[in-house]
Formats: structure tokens, C-alpha cells, sequence
């Protein structure tokens, strides 16, 4: 099946804020699974729906190691659906980061060094962890995109 076509910034949908889900049903699985299949095939450790044109309040998040962060954790993808970030640590990190909705650019960015997140799981069952480091800045990376902000509001 054809990758779903990314939304470049400049495109309303990514400027709008996302709709809380409602029904974790078969739909909802499958467009995760198409969004998981463009991150990969975009080579990218996220991406949130709105970058596929989908309104809804999930995204998609994984880690591994690469260039510009050769010590982040190999961790297999997570979806996550209807994000809450409770509390953030006051220490900010720079970083570099990238979006698919910006292509071939680089953004210095600053985040949260460690964050508590509560989500829901595929089957709609609520999580609560800290996260920290690389996994912690892309899951800012990703629920701004929820709240339809890109890197280019954020770039220092
Ligand atoms: O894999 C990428 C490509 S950009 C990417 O994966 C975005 C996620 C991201 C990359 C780097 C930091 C935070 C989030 C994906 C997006 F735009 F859909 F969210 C990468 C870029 C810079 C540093 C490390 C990795
Ligand atoms: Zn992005």
C-alpha cells in the first residue's frame, strides 16, 4: 500500500490544534501502522498525525542511535495517543532536531531536559511515565505538533 503524503509546513493541518480520539478501534490501528510505515520509510524516530493530513491526537515515537545523538536508546516504536505532558524538569538541553514537514533543514531547539507524560496505548489503557533525554525531546517534538506548532516557531 502507497505511503501517506506528508504535510509540509505552511499547510493549515499543521497549524491547527489535534482532536482528542474517541474510538480505539481497527481505523485507529491502521493509521498508525501507516504512520509508522512513513517514519521509517522517511528514516525519522517520529512523526504525529497531523503531518499525514490526520487531525487526530496521536503520534508515533522511537530512538535509535544516529549521528547527531550516538548515545540514544534503541527503543521500538510506541504509539501514542491523547498525550499529556504533567510536569517538566527546569532544566532545558539544546539540541538538534529535524521534521519531516521541513525537509533538509536543521533546527537548534531547546527542551525540557526530563518530562512526565501520561498517554493512551492502542487499546486505549493509560500510561504514565518519565522520560528523559533524546526520547523525552521527541516526545516534545511530537505533542507540539498536536498543539499545531512546527520547529519553526521554536528555533532559537
Ligand atoms: O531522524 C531524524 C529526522 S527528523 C525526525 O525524525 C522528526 C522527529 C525528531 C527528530 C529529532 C528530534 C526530535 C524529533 C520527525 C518528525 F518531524 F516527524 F517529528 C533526526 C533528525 C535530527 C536528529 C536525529 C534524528
Ligand atoms: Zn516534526
Amino acid at each position: 500500500p502507497p505511503l501517506l503524503p506528508i504535510a509540509l509546513v505552511g499547510e493549515a493541518i499543521l497549524g491547527q490544534t489535534a482532536i482528542a480520539v474517541q474510538h480505539f478501534n481497527a481505523e485507529l490501528a491502521h493509521l498508525a501502522e501507516q504512520m509508522s510505515a512513513c517514519m521509517e520509510a522517511a528514516k525519522g524516530v517520529g512523526i504525529a498525525a497531523p503531518q499525514v493530513h490526520s487531525p487526530l491526537a496521536l503520534f508515533i515515537m522511537a530512538s535509535r542511535p544516529n549521528e547527531r545523538y550516538p548515545d540514544a536508546p534503541n527503543m521500538a516504536p510506541v504509539v501514542v495517543v491523547n498525550p499529556q505532558i504533567i510536569n517538566v524538569s527546569s532544566e532545558l538541553v539544546s539540541g538538534e532536531e529535524g521534521c519531516l514537514s521541513v525537509p533538509g533543514q536543521r533546527f537548534t531547539i531547546q527542551r525540557h531536559q526530563a518530562i512526565e507524560v501520561r498517554y493512551q496505548n492502542l487499546q486505549g489503557e493509560w500510561q504514565q511515565t518519565e522520560l528523559t533525554g533524546f526520547i523525552a525531546r521527541i516526545f516534545q517534538h511530537e505533542f507540539d505538533h498536536l498543539q499545531g506548532i512546527t520547529l519553526l516557531e521554536r528555533s532559537l
